[in-house]
């Protein structure tokens, strides 16, 4: 089990450490009171022979002092070599180890992905590693402190994965970090060596160099840096020049309109904030009471809010109780398990979704077939025809990088769908259990829209065109959590005897690629803009 995924058992094993608190002290006191007592044999031993050294030889003479030097050398030295024989502490020690052995303690592995989750962070909202480094996150104080050597680390583990740029700012940190003393003396050489990788991933060649130099002079004896120097003036060839600079920036440029990006790269930036959708996409939205998918709902009208038309993407508030919410929370209690995607013919887990989640069936509580009943209300589906109920929960970093809801038919043929007879995932309902401090959005990055998880309130949208092809522009993320835990529910509703239930659009949203949608939308746009000229 992955301990950052979760903050729930962060908060197990932080209690955890306070029993471990409490077998430290315990050893501490035992062998504590065991030096004690040696010290105060230690110090009656040297009052004796001091009087005895007063008597001078005359000490011998007397058979009582003949017998206390016998019992000294005999019984009390004896005692003192039994107690210092003696390993004290030895209970509180096992059960330290016993503790420290559980199996939800955090491993090495563990280490690595709370790194892994701050690195994600910095990537993703575009952190600065001297903000991370004195606790500030995003614009939020947290007031912890790293030192030198957890730089460090982090720069190790940056540069091992291929962020080169985030390895040389933590490194250049770590240098700044420093303190004096022994143990920076020994890191110093570490953090340069380090430092000189990732300026020659960089192709900062000038600055590499540079480094070196510095290096060789606070190690001018080692072997190994300068077989590399070596190494590294050879592979230069004389094809790059040593005054080569490169500025190096901590992030790589923000694209300009136009510009080809990946599509992790459209969910980074749409969960930091720098894709919103435009004032001219933003006109036609609406919000308030809807009533008009359910009689019931003329008593108790839905709070939505259009964040998008085309494809439609509608946010419900307050859809969901604390009391639906409380026994949500009560059902999955120890049934999360670490998330997995599906890749081309197996689950497995993965970086790209660092969560915990669970599959209830409606059957398992009532308050199941309640919350479906109100999905109905909301979207007209028939409920029948759905997935089980999912939870997920989201820990400190935990994310889930762009997807689409819909499956591709090679995955049904690879017969990686449950229940395929009931078809495509036609519309997906998401459910926010929680709010979030910080980060934890939902991003839909074609549509530029980050939706800020709202406790109680239900994203929904369509995740097929009406024609049952897939919609591209339905791609979405869960944004890493920057502080706090968000719960969600996803209700995903399939295609089978939905044909009646889905609204007739008026619109051709039957495009297959998003290349076509892309191309369409390009045609109006032009034609809009030439009915403005004239
Ligand atoms: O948690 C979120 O914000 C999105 C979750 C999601 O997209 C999914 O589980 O498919
Ligand atoms: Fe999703």
């Amino acid at each position: 089990r992955e301990f950052f995924s979760s903050v729930h058992e962060m908060t197990k094993v932080f209690g955890y450490e306070q029993r471990m608190l409490g077998y430290m002290q315990k050893f501490l006191d035992d062998n504590q009171s065991k030096l004690d007592f040696l010290k105060a044999r230690l110090r009656e031993f040297e009052v004796e022979r001091e009087e005895a050294r007063e008597w001078g030889a005359a000490y011998f003479d007397s058979p009582l002092n003949k017998y206390l030097l016998n019992k000294r050398l005999t019984v009390d030295w004896q005692l003192v070599e039994n107690l210092m024989e003696t390993h004290s502490g030895k209970k509180p020690l096992a059960r330290l180890q016993k503790v420290m052995g559980h199996k939800l303690m955090p491993k090495k592995t563990e280490l690595e992905g709370a790194i892994d989750g701050l690195l994600r962070l910095q990537t993703v909202y575009r952190l600065e590693a001297k903000d991370i480094a004195r606790g500030m996150l995003d614009g939020t104080d947290y007031s912890t402190q790293l030192n030198s050597e957890h730089c460090l680390d982090i720069a190790r583990l940056a540069l091992r994965d291929k962020h080169p740029r985030l390895a040389h700012f933590w490194s250049l940190e770590a240098l700044q970090r420093l303190a004096s003393g022994k143990q920076s003396e020994e890191l110093k050489p570490q953090i340069l060596a380090l430092l000189v990788e990732a300026k020659a991933a960089l192709g900062d060649y000038r600055g590499l160099n540079e480094t070196y130099q510095e290096l060789l002079k606070i190690q001018p004896a080692s072997e190994e840096h300068a077989r590399n120097y070596d190494s590294f003036l050879e592979a230069l060839g004389g094809e790059i020049s040593l005054n080569e600079t490169k500025a190096v920036e901590e992030h790589p440029p923000i694209p300009k309109e136009g510009d080809t990006i990946s599509d992790f790269h459209g969910y980074m930036l749409t969960c930091s904030g720098h894709f919103r959708p435009t004032p001219r996409e933003q006109r036609d939205l609406r919000c308030g009471y809807m009533d008009e998918t359910h009689p019931f709902l003329w008593i108790a009208p839905l709070k939505a809010e259009e964040l998008s038309r085309d494809p439609l993407l509608i946010l419900y508030h307050d859809v969901i109780y604390q009391s639906e919410i409380d026994t949500i929370r009560k059902l999955t209690t120890n049934k999360l398990k670490r998330a997995t995607i599906t890749s081309t013919n197996e689950s497995v887990v993965s970086n790209v979704r660092t969560s915990q989640f669970t599959f209830l069936p409606v059957t398992e509580d009532k308050v199941l077939a309640t919350i479906d009943r109100r999905v109905a209300d909301m979207t007209n589906f028939n409920m029948r025809y759905a997935e089980d109920h999912q939870f997920a929960n989201y820990g400190i970093g935990g994310h889930y990088g762009q997807h689409m809801d819909w499956f591709y038919q090679p995955s049904f043929d690879a017969g990686l769908v449950s229940s395929p007879e009931m078809g495509n995932r036609i519309a997906t309902v998401l459910f926010y259990l929680s709010d979030v401090t910080q980060g934890g959005g939902t991003a839909f990055p074609h549509l530029r829209v980050l939706l800020k998880p709202k406790k109680y309130a239900a994203a929904f949208w369509y995740n097929l065109h009406a024609s049952g092809v897939g919609d591209p522009r339905t791609q979405h993320g869960a944004c890493p959590i920057i502080s706090g835990s968000k719960w969600v529910q996803n209700r995903w509703i399939r295609e089978f005897i939905q044909s009646d239930r889905r609204p007739c659009l008026t619109w051709d949203d039957s495009l297959a690629t998003l290349a076509e949608i892309r191309e369409l939308e390009k045609k109006l746009n032009a034609k809009e803009a030439a009915s403005q000229i004239a």
